[in-house]
């Protein structure tokens, strides 16, 4: 468990990291979402022990982060801007995370051989910016870490390999519960893997929330009536959005679904449709509401 509690951190004048909160539970996929500058690898870096706090606490498993070896061991980072040694070969890399982490597992590492599919005695810094990524997974899942911390991870993958990376990880995630943080700007790439999502914006966390929740919470109803809409409707729940035009209505209500349904049904529609939302609508239509112009934060 990720446990981030009033995170400050400044560079001279300025405040990337404004006391940040955020959770992320045993087994979860979390989701750190927001736009160029917001703040999302400063946070990272403090997750993965680089950086020291100003303020406040990040600790793993309740361990703190900074200079601790103990949480190094079972952790698993993959940065945008990737390293590996420049003379060294996929093999002898495998042999140096074999040395450094207690959970590495020889045999699955020769397994995915037939996923990754690169000879592994080419030398890593001469393999292309895609490949070097497919290493860093293959090697990162070989560690069988208990956290992982990805930052825009499947960032110069092809699709196939996108979805090869991300079946591996959620293998993971399922069998052995392994704590999985991950950088996006782009929600929809997030929208089918993460348990939650933060959008971090300005260095501060605008919206934590558990996306279960939020897709069972909202509703998009397009409703058609033999004459005038009723303009009150419903009264149940909070309309985040509403547009009419004629006797249509389409509106997005958060609140109980079947409470929202029967009051709408007792108007006597002559159309009532449930239609689906995406996550990005949602978002916009949440935070639309407190006053953000999320548009300009997801894209
Ligand atoms: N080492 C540093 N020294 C000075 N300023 C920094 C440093 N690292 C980050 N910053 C500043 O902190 C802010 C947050 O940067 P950060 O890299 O965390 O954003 P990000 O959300 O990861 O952005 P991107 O999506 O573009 O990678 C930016 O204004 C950046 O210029």
């Amino acid at each position: 468990m990720i446990e981030v509690r009033g995170l400050s951190k400044s560079f001279g004048q300025l405040k990337a990291l404004d006391n940040v909160d955020i959770t992320v539970n045993k087994g979860s996929v979390y989701g750190l979402l927001g736009p160029n500058g917001a703040g999302k690898t400063t946070l990272i870096k403090h997750l993965v022990g680089v950086y020291r706090q100003d303020a406040g606490s990040v600790t793993i498993d309740g361990q703190p982060v900074y200079e601790n070896m103990a949480v190094k061991s079972f952790l698993v980072y993959i940065p945008d801007e990737l390293f590996f040694f420049s003379e060294y070969s996929i093999a002898e890399t495998a042999r140096f995370y074999a040395s450094l982490y207690p959970g590495w597992d020889w045999e699955r590492f020769h397994r995915l051989k037939q996923v990754f599919a690169i000879d592994i005695d080419r030398r890593i810094s001469r393999l292309s910016r895609g490949m070097q990524k497919q290493v860093a997974f293959w090697l990162g899942i070989c560690a069988s870490p208990r956290v992982m911390i990805l930052d825009e991870p499947v960032d110069g993958l092809d699709p196939v390999m996108r979805k090869k990376v991300w079946s591996l990880v959620l293998q993971d995630v399922a069998e052995r519960e392994t704590t999985v943080l991950v950088s996006s700007h782009n929600l929809r790439e997030l929208e089918d893997v993460c348990d939650y999502i933060g959008i971090l914006h300005n260095g501060k966390i605008l919206v934590e929330k558990d996306l279960d929740d939020l897709k069972t919470d909202i509703h998009k109803l397009q409703v058609a009536f033999a004459g005038e809409a009723p303009r009150e409707l419903p009264s149940t729940g909070t309309i985040l959005h509403r547009e009419q035009n004629g006797s249509i209505v389409l509106m997005v209500v958060k609140g109980d679904k079947e409470n929202i349904l029967s009051e709408v049904r007792r108007a006597s529609p002559v159309i009532l449709d449930v239609l689906p939302l995406t996550l990005e609508e949602i978002f916009i239509y949440e935070l639309g509401g407190i006053g953000y112009d999320i548009k300009s934060v997801l894209i």
